[in-house]
This record gives C-alpha cells, structure tokens and sequence, in this order.
C-alpha cells in the first residue's frame, strides 16, 4: 500500500510518494529541508489539500533538526518561523496549509525549556497533524456513507483519496466506505485537465481497491447527467467560505452547475481544516495560476497546440453555495454559515466526544 507522505525515522527527511510519475512509476524521494519540501509542494510532487498541510508539518520538523546545533534559541525559533512563512506561501488557495503553518507557530511561540523540547514538541505537533488527518477521513467517509444509495453512479473530479490525505481520503474515502459497505457503486472519474489527476492518480486507486470506474473526459459530464447516468456527485474542498462558496479544482464549478440543471445532489466532502470564516464569500480566495507549460503539454514533453500560443491556467475554481446540496464532514452533513463561533462549536463537541 502506497503513503502519500511520511517523516522518516530519524526526523531528518520528509518521504514524498512523487504523484508526478504515478500511475505508472511508484518512486518516494526525500526533502531534507523546509525550502526542498515547499519546492516539491509547489511542483506537486505532493498535492491534495489535506496531504499537503500534512508535508508542510514534517517540512518544519525536518527544518527543526536540521537547524538544532545552529544557533540559541531565538535564532532557532526564528528560522523556523521563517520556514513556516515559505511552506505556507507554497500554494496560496489551499487554506490547511496556513491552517497547519498556525499550528506549528503556536508551538514555536510557546514556552520551552531548550531548543531539545520545542524541536521534540514540533515533531510531536507534526506527527499529531498526521494522524489526525487519517481519524477525521475516516469520520467523514463514515458520514458521507450515509448519504450513498446501496447502487449509485457517483462522479468525481480531481482527486480526493489517499493521496491527497494520510490515508482514506475525503470524497474518495466515502466511496472507498461505500464500496466496502457492499453498496453497488460505480464511479465515474472526469480526468481533470490539465494535470489528469483523475485519470492519472484517482483511477490508480479505485483500481487497487478494484471500485468499478469508467474515466471520461471532462467535458462527458454533462452529457452523462443528460441520459441519467449520475446519481450523485462528489469533490472535495480547498477552501470553504464563510458563506459556503468552495474552492477546488478547475472544472468542479462546471461538475456543479451541470448537477443543479439536472437536479443532481453535488456535495464537497471537507475536513473542518478546509473552512476558513476569516474568507466571507468565494470573491475573497485567491486562486492559484499554474504555468501554461501544464497546457501545452500535458503529459510534459510533446506541444498540443502552437508553441507560444497564450494560456489561462486557473488551477482552481469557486462554486457558490447555492450550488452544493451540503458539506459533508467529521462531524456531521452541515450548511453554511461557518462562523468562527459555529467551527468551534464543532470542534469542542468532537474533542468531548472523542
Ligand atoms: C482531499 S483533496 C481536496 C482538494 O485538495 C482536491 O479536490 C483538489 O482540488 C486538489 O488539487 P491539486 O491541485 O491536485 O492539489
């Protein structure tokens, strides 16, 4: 079974399974330092929203041991503070990355006796943001499970499996629950121009999970729908506003409009870690532009169209709330508002029921 991404024993290298070269070449290459593990977030070796939260922590515990005999203490918190600042500018939309780089400052900015307890207190936090990506997965495709009809067309864009997280995944994991839950599904998996992150990486692993699948070009979807052929549709999230608008990938906002003219239910199924209630509407997100190389040439050496022709390549996305039937989530389906107030409303209620 393949990780996403690992800290290795000794603390001193982050362990990326490079999602460049999937499906067809399984190779894990180490980065031994914080700006090694924001260039290989920025290149997408490593991608997904939860999976890439997760390596930005191990970047900052990597960078803590890397830098233990380097200075005092304030030097040492300093430069990881630093190091924080880099990863979370790595890509701008996805909000877990700031979310993880807050979780690692507050450790920075707490009282420690040595630079030996803060680097153990980074590792512990990383290591932490890690396993809790894999229990919150698992709530959510248990929730979402509830959603599934025991036979359904399901479809799908991008990719939202365990590459994308520690393990499970969000939308794909409720699909992963389905299916082990002996729920007849089927899912069909729009490719994702232009990085094929369905037909390369989503279709690799309901294969080795042996979901059945049929991949289609993105532009199917709509036709699709038109014969009756979606039950339901599922993505996931990279940031969700405060009043529910989401981004994810280019093209779900097409997958949405699509279900709502043919009353289709579309849910983004999201970890609490993708709301941001600082971000009101879907206007306020930032959303990547990505190099027009990825346009040209997609599978990276042979041109699909003339050299220099000009390239729009938004690696995102906004879907209005108006458009997403509901959030499913660790702690339940939810509707937007996501005030700070409710988030945390939730989040108490998940530490007391744990
Ligand atoms: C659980 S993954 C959620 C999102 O991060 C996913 O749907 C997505 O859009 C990923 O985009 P990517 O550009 O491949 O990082």
């Amino acid at each position: 079974m393949y990780v996403s991404v690992q800290l290795s024993d000794d603390h001193k290298s982050v362990v990326l399974l490079d999602q460049r070269r999937l499906p067809f070449h399984e190779e894990y290459i180490h980065f031994y330092s914080a700006s090694e593990v924001a260039q290989a977030i920025r290149d997408m070796v490593v991608r997904g929203a939860p999976a890439i939260a997760v390596a930005a922590g191990f970047g900052i515990a990597v960078e803590a041991e890397r830098l233990v005999n380097s200075g005092n203490y304030e030097s040492y918190t300093k430069n990881l503070e630093k190091a924080c600042d880099w990863l979370e500018l790595s890509r701008p939309t996805a909000v877990n990355l700031s979310w993880a780089m807050k979780r690692m400052r507050k450790v920075l900015s707490s009282e420690w006796d040595s630079i030996e307890s803060l680097k153990s207190a980074i590792v512990n936090e990383a290591t932490r943001i890690a396993s809790e990506d894999v229990a919150v997965n698992y709530n959510i495709a248990k929730t979402g499970n509830s959603l599934i009809p025991s036979k359904a067309n399901i479809m799908h864009i991008c990719n939202t499996g365990a590459l994308a997280t520690v393990d499970w995944g969000t939308a794909l994991g409720v699909i992963r629950m389905a299916h082990m839950s002996g729920k007849d599904i089927h899912v069909w998996v729009c490719e994702t121009r232009p990085r094929l992150q369905g037909a390369k990486l989503t279709t690799f692993e309901l294969q080795q999970q042996n979901i059945p699948m049929t991949l289609i070009v993105d532009s199917a979807a709509g036709y699709l729908m038109q014969m009756k052929k979606v039950d339901l549709c599922l993505a996931g999230a990279d940031r969700v506003a405060c009043n529910g608008d989401t981004a994810n990938k280019i093209g779900t906002y097409s997958v949405a409009c699509l279900a709502k003219l043919h009353n289709i239910p579309f849910y983004i199924v999201t970890p609490l870690s993708s709301i941001d209630p600082d971000v009101l509407s879907g206007k306020e997100i930032q959303v990547e532009e990505r190099s027009c190389e990825e346009v040209l040439r997609p599978s990276g050496e042979s041109l699909v169209a003339p050299d220099s022709t000009p390239v729009f390549n938004p690696a995102f996305d906004i879907t209005p709330f108006s458009f997403i039937s509901g959030f499913i989530t660790e702690v339940g389906i939810l509707q937007p508002p996501f005030t700070w107030q409710v988030v945390n409303k939730w989040k108490e209620k998940l530490q007391t029921t744990k």
